[in-house]
């Protein structure tokens, strides 16, 4: 589980704020999707909850544990998909997952049929023991997807995680996210491709200038704007310059309540 409680992020001390006040849960066995336009604020969000930013206020609990009081035991809980996988170019495939299965203490005779397997399933075994800055940019990704999926701990924070990999792979990505949430897990991803969104969440988050203006389940999006469009035109109609949303006040909905404005 995820508690995301009046957490702000500003960049510039205190001048702006990249994020607002935002609170959230994200539950055991369900997968989140957190949805917004380009500089909404996803990736701020991903990376406080990750313990790769502090957050400027608000706390940030994972199953329990405050990322910022106990950074290592938080992080023990959870993997990451950063949005950039530039900072593993100079290892080698294999290097930087046997760098992850240290970090994460997998034990040996647990991690080289895992390799192996995510090898085979993402298609890389071919590539494993090439420099990672030799691979291309979807090959990149899918090592970040492959070393976050290796140690498989229980909450998945994922951002733009289906950016560059092809249909295969993206499939398997979904199966996997899917797998984990029916097994009592919780997986958190970001994207701005909403299909994506629509067909693998179960309840999603949309966030426009740092602030949080819906959650809720596809459905009760659609019911609430009693709009039977596609998921893009609620979107748009959300997070447009035109919203009656747009910045001003939120929707969202309390544990397990019908969705409601706030
Ligand atoms: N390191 C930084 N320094 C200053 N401002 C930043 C920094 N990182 C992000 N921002 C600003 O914070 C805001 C939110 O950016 P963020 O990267 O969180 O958005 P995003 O929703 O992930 O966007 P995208 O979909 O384009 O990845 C933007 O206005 C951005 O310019």
């Amino acid at each position: 589980m995820i508690q995301i409680d009046h957490v702000s992020k500003s960049y510039d001390g205190g001048k702006s704020f990249s994020v607002k006040d935002l609170s959230l849960e994200i539950r055991d066995g369900e997968i989140f999707g957190l949805l917004g336009p380009n500089g909404a604020g996803k990736s701020t969000t991903l990376n406080m909850l990750a313990g790769v930013l502090a957050p400027t206020k608000g706390t940030v609990t994972v199953n329990g544990i405050d990322v910022t009081a106990n950074p290592i035991e938080a992080k023990r809980s959870l993997c990451f998909v950063g949005d950039s996988p530039d900072h593993l170019l100079r290892l080698r495939g294999r290097e930087y997952l046997r760098f992850i299965a240290d970090v994460y203490g997998v034990p040996e005779d647990v991690r080289a049929p895992r390799i192996s397997k995510l090898a085979e399933d993402y298609g890389m075994a071919e590539r494993l023991d090439d420099k990672i800055s030799s691979y291309s940019h979807g090959m990149r990704q899918k090592m970040m997807v492959m070393g976050a999926l290796l140690p498989n701990p229980d909450v998945w924070v994922l951002d733009e995680p289906m950016t560059g990999l092809d249909p295969k792979a993206a499939w398997l990505l979904k199966q996997s996210m899917r797998e984990h949430a029916d097994a009592g897990k919780t997986v958190l991803f970001s994207t701005h491709v909403l299909d994506v969104a629509e067909k693998v969440v179960d309840r999603v988050g949309i966030v426009a200038h740092g602030e949080l203006l819906f959650v809720g389940t596809v459905d009760q999006m659609r019911e609430h704007f009693r709009n039977n469009g596609s998921l893009e035109e609620m979107f748009l109609e959300l997070t447009g310059e035109n919203s009656p949303l747009a910045g001003a006040g939120s929707v969202a909905e309390d544990a397990g309540a019908p969705v409601e404005e706030m």
